[in-house]
């Protein structure tokens, strides 16, 4: 396990495959963790360095007290990828990850090589949404949310599978300031304007099921970067790293190779 103490705030994160390699960088989504990627990492090439991390409040990583500006999750990823003296990296972020990803991309473009901007938007629903529903949470607990989440989250088909449940249980035991947390974060952000002036090579990744960040706000989102490219994966809800991980894989490799050169 590593614990990255970074200023005012302790990050746990895993490093996977060549050490040497070109750095990816994988930022999960609300109410994950970096198991988020446990099926697709086997399947990336060799030669890259894997790195994924807990954001704050999630995981392993220090849960602070809520609400998180989005420009202080930005800062913790700038701060990891610093602590760890890598450049040219590849941010892989899904949903809050993307947006991560697209505030890190206007602040530290330097740092980095391209985005991969999964299931996410330049803005993600609205202020009056997110606060109905941190106040749903505050009230009843994220259990009380948690079948409808279940429903943005995978597809019918997945549902009906045994993993699913231990996705559901990933959801409920994710603390409560965290998700509230990162949820106050994410109702205060709006990119589309900073994300316009991004010039990095980018790729969009939508699941056609996907009831949080549908395709449409994918594409959307990824069309404001020139030269960017979008791929959409049918039969997968918000996370379809987790549902078609092989697909998702054989995108993310291509991208990779890409935009390593
Ligand atoms: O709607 C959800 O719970 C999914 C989600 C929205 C932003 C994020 O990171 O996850």
């Amino acid at each position: 396990m590593k614990i990255a103490e970074l200023d005012g705030i302790r990050l746990h994160y895993r490093e996977d495959g060549d050490p040497g390699g070109v750095p990816v960088v994988f930022g999960n989504s609300l109410g994950t963790d970096l198991r988020l990627w446990d099926q697709v990492l086997p399947l990336l090439p060799a030669g890259f360095r894997y790195i994924r991390y807990d954001k704050r409040g999630h995981g392993l990583s220090q849960c602070t007290k809520p609400p998180y500006p989005m420009g202080t999750l930005v800062r913790d990823a700038e701060m990891l990828i610093d602590h760890l003296e890598r450049t040219g990296v590849i941010f892989v972020g899904l949903s809050i990850g993307g947006l991560i990803a697209q505030g890190l991309a206007a602040k530290r473009p330097e740092l980095l090589r391209g985005i991969v901007l999964s299931n996410t938007g330049a803005k993600i629903g609205t202020r009056e949404m997110w606060d109905e529903r941190i106040a749903g949470v505050e009230a009843g607990g994220i259990e009380a949310l948690a079948d409808a989440t279940m429903q943005r989250w995978f597809s019918e088909t997945f549902r009906q599978t045994p993993p699913f449940l231990a996705w559901r249980n990933m959801l409920v035991r994710q603390p409560q300031d965290g998700y509230v947390g990162c949820s106050a974060a994410i109702a205060g952000t709006d990119f589309y304007t900073t994300t316009a002036a991004i010039t990095l090579p980018a790729l969009g990744i939508a699941g056609s099921e996907d009831g949080s960040t549908p395709p449409d706000l994918v594409r959307e989102t990824v069309d404001l970067i020139a030269g960017s490219k979008f791929k959409l994966i049918r039969g997968a809800g918000h996370l379809p790293c987790v549902e078609k991980p092989e697909e998702y894989a054989a995108i993310l490799s291509e991208f990779l190779h890409e935009v390593r050169g």
